[in-house]
């Protein structure tokens, strides 16, 4: 059987999945939560749904591996039992290097840890969890799943910005796009769900959870993403900004008395619909903005406006639209952000249906019969995609 233990470690967070490749099926999830930063929180749940939930303080991810693997041997299935084939690690930034799912060795590592410039949120979280799992699995392979990887098929004009190409090139500075692993799996189920080969269609994913990014997705290649060099650029997010003028930045710098950290921190923790809405969890924004509250309003109005922006532009790069897909928290269980970001565009084809666009479940249609482009809810699986992969280099 081929059994992968796969880990999202994130900057305060340890989430993993054992996998069984085979049968598609997740033995066993569990999140720790609020790593450093008490008070924390953990759960578990077995392939029967059941969960134990703990409420404690986990100073580091060492500590939150080690309460995986109690977890593991208290509540079962047993690693011990059926151990798993390797370890599957999402790895945030991957730059130019890493355009493929990757055994980890200790120059993989220093390369990881050297990519940290360019994701100083992600990489350090991604390279302590490596360390941990290999700490805790010292005979199996580890391999690293890259957010880059599946944009490397992205011609130099969507890359490339329009500053001085020497500088550019010193600092590697250019377009590297992010949620790669969960683009690359939705694209191919919204396919499998149409009933065509992911070869002949020129889709647009919008992958909206907490990090939120558009990819255009042609022939099955990413052509164009939204995130930049790092995952601060594009769609409104959670807490992110997205898209802002650069000169917002010095503006700040000189008037606001905003130094280098404060910036990063406005924008990347202060901002999006929780710095315009006050709620950083779109349940809560979309509940307030039902309730009257103007603010919420209008941050849910940026969020959807912005959507609506890439959706045109993105659009118009592919040449031809056949699915538009909403995936990821708030793309698979947000009604209403749906309907609204996609609102006005009947004109290019594109329509929601409101019986349709209810409720949970897996992959569905959500535009009405008929319509020249189909809009879709397709759920993401990060977690799978990274085991598939792990284990296509394991047995190579
Ligand atoms: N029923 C729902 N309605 C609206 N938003 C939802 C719903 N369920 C989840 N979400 C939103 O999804 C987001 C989290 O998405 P998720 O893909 O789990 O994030 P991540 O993996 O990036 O942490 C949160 O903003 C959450 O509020
Ligand atoms: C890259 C990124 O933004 O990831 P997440 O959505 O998990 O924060
Ligand atoms: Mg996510």
């Amino acid at each position: 059987m081929s059994i992968v233990l796969v880990v999202n470690s994130g900057s305060s967070s340890l989430k993993y999945q054992l996998v069984d490749v085979e049968s598609a099926e997740a033995l066993a999830t569990g999140l720790v939560e609020r790593i450093g930063r008490p008070p924390g929180s953990a759960r578990h749940t077995d392939a029967s749904g059941a969960t134990f939930r703990e409420e404690l303080d986990v100073p580091d991810h060492d500590a939150a591996f080690a309460w995986m693997l109690r977890a593991f041997a208290e509540h079962g299935p047993s690693l011990e039992e059926r151990p798993p084939l390797a370890v599957g690690h999402r790895v945030v930034q991957g730059g130019a290097r890493f355009f493929e799912p990757t055994v980890i060795t200790e120059l993989v590592k220093i390369n990881i840890d050297e990519l940290s410039v360019l994701a100083p949120l992600h990489n350090p979280a991604n390279l302590a969890g490596i360390v941990a799992a290999e700490r805790a699995f010292p005979s199996v392979p580890h391999v690293a799943v890259f957010d880059t990887a599946f944009h490397q098929t992205m011609p130099p004009a969507a890359y490339t910005y329009a500053i001085d190409a020497e500088v550019a090139a010193r600092h590697r500075v250019r377009r590297y796009g992010f949620h790669g692993t969960s683009h690359r799996y939705v694209s191919r189920e919204a396919a499998a769900f149409l009933g065509r080969p992911v070869e002949e269609l020129k889709l647009i994913v919008l992958h909206l959870g907490n990090g939120a990014s558009a990819c255009a997705v042609d022939g099955g290649r990413s052509v164009e993403t939204s995130m930049g060099m790092t995952p601060l650029e594009g769609l409104v997010m959670g807490t992110r900004s997205g898209d802002l003028d650069p000169a917002v930045l010095l503006h700040l710098q000189r008037r606001a008395g905003l130094d280098v950290a404060g910036v990063d921190d406005l924008l990347n923790k202060r901002s999006g619909i929780l710095g315009l809405g006050g709620h950083g969890d779109m349940r809560d924004l979309v509940a307030a903005a039902e309730s009257g509250d103007a603010r919420a309003e209008l941050a849910l109005e940026v969020y959807c406006h912005r959507i609506r922006s890439y959706v045109g532009a993105y659009a118009a790069q592919l040449g031809r639209l056949d699915a538009v897909v909403f995936t990821a928290g708030v793309g698979e269980n947000a009604a209403p952000v749906r309907a609204r970001a996609l609102a006005g565009l009947e004109w290019f084809g594109i329509e929601v249906d409101p019986e349709r666009n209810t409720g949970r479940g897996g992959a569905r249609r959500i535009s009405p019969d008929g319509a020249r482009v189909e809009v879709l809810v397709v759920p993401t699986d990060e977690e799978l995609e990274i085991a598939r992969q792990t284990v296509e280099v394991v047995g190579r």
